[in-house]
């Protein structure tokens, strides 16, 4: 049985991303797209290698009052403009927002998928988390919920490909600005930081007042790498052990002995996680990857499609990462 779904935002990266996935869904099955200034254009203009199934679609002008009949329906919409549309949709349409208006908000289940998956089955809500948050968060889970590490004077640095500012982001983000250039941003207040630090406390039960987050745009178009230093007197092996038995059954986190690559994940909805440490210095050095379009966005969002449609989570997100 074939699984009605919508995507709104569909002409941005994390939508984009998200057609790309769905159209290789075995269970999903495309039948809105909706966006503002793309309204009107079929698919195939838009994105001229999209399957054959899908030319013809149109984009329809965003209003969350004349939706066709959804079981499912996306939402890659800039943060601050899903809160209010999204409310007007009916219930019987469960939604996965991939942008930031839902993050611990009422009513919506945090769609941390391989930490939390059975608080996301069912659900007719999820927020996706954020880029940022999904590769700093997979990493640290583990050393958080064994006491491997102390939760509150977390620091996180972590670099980002360009697609993370997404297509409608300021034309500082230019090909002249951003080739050979690297630039920090978002200090001291990134909008990641409260989210990171709910979940932080949630998995350790501690204080997460010390963290910092230091983001830096790198030119390169996907991938996230957070390189999370920690306090902790844990060695390298306990970490690693720690991670292994904490994703036993989970099938989209490779905790690996050499530090993780960004490559490694493209085109994935995979995170790669490793760990450093030196318990004569009280340091535990956490690293995690993702793809910041796959896990980061809308790998994670199918996953918790998947999870609110009872699927197997994995459904449609077996492919392997594009390589080289
Ligand atoms: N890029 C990334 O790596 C990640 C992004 N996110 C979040 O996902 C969301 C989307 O990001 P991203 O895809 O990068 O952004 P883009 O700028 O690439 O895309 C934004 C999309 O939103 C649509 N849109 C904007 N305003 C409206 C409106 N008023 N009504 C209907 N559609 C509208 C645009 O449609 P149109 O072109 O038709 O105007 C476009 O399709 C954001 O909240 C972002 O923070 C989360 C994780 C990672
Ligand atoms: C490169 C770049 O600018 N990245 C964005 C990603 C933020 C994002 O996607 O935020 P939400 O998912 O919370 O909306 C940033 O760091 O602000």
């Amino acid at each position: 049985m074939s699984i009605r779904v919508g995507i709104v935002g569909i002409s941005g990266f994390g939508g984009g991303e998200a057609l790309r996935l769905i159209a290789n869904h075995p269970s999903f099955e495309l039948v809105y797209a909706a966006g503002d200034s793309s309204a009107g254009s079929r698919l195939m203009d838009r994105f001229p290698g999209v399957p054959a199934k899908l030319t013809e679609l149109v984009i329809q002008k965003w209003n969350p009052d004349s939706l066709p009949e959804l079981d499912v329906l996306f939402a890659s919409l800039p943060t601050g403009a899903s809160a209010d549309a999204l409310a007007r949709v009916s219930e019987r349409v469960k939604i996965v927002d991939i942008g930031g208006d839902h993050r611990y908000a009422d009513g919506w289940a945090y769609g941390l998928a391989d930490i939390w998956p059975a608080q996301i089955e069912r659900q007719n809500r999820v927020a996706n988390p954020g880029c940022f948050p999904a590769a700093s968060l997979t990493a640290l889970a583990p050393l958080l919920a064994n006491k491997l590490i102390q939760p509150g004077n977390i620091v996180i640095d972590a670099k980002t490909g360009i697609s993370g500012a997404g297509r409608g982001g300021e034309s500082k983000f230019g090909y002249a600005e951003s080739n050979e250039n690297l630039a920090p941003y978002g200090l001291l207040e990134h909008v990641h930081l409260p989210e990171i630090a709910k979940t932080i406390e949630r998995l350790s039960g501690g204080s997460a007042a010390g963290l910092v987050l230091t983001a830096h745009l790198v030119p390169m178009t996907r991938g996230i790498l957070a390189t999370i230093y920690c306090r902790g007197h844990a060695t390298t092996g306990q970490c690693v052990e720690a991670a292994r038995d904490f994703y036993a059954r989970r099938g989209f986190v490779r905790v690996v002995d050499a530090p993780p690559q960004t490559k490694w994940a493209t085109g994935s909805n995979l995170a790669f996680v490793s760990y450093a440490a030196d318990p004569k210095r009280n340091l535990v050095i956490a690293m995690g990857v993702v793809d910041n379009l796959g896990k980061g966005a809308a790998g994670h969002a199918v996953q918790n499609a998947n999870l609110i449609c009872g699927l197997p989570e994995t459904t449609g997100l077996e492919g392997a990462p594009i390589w080289p």
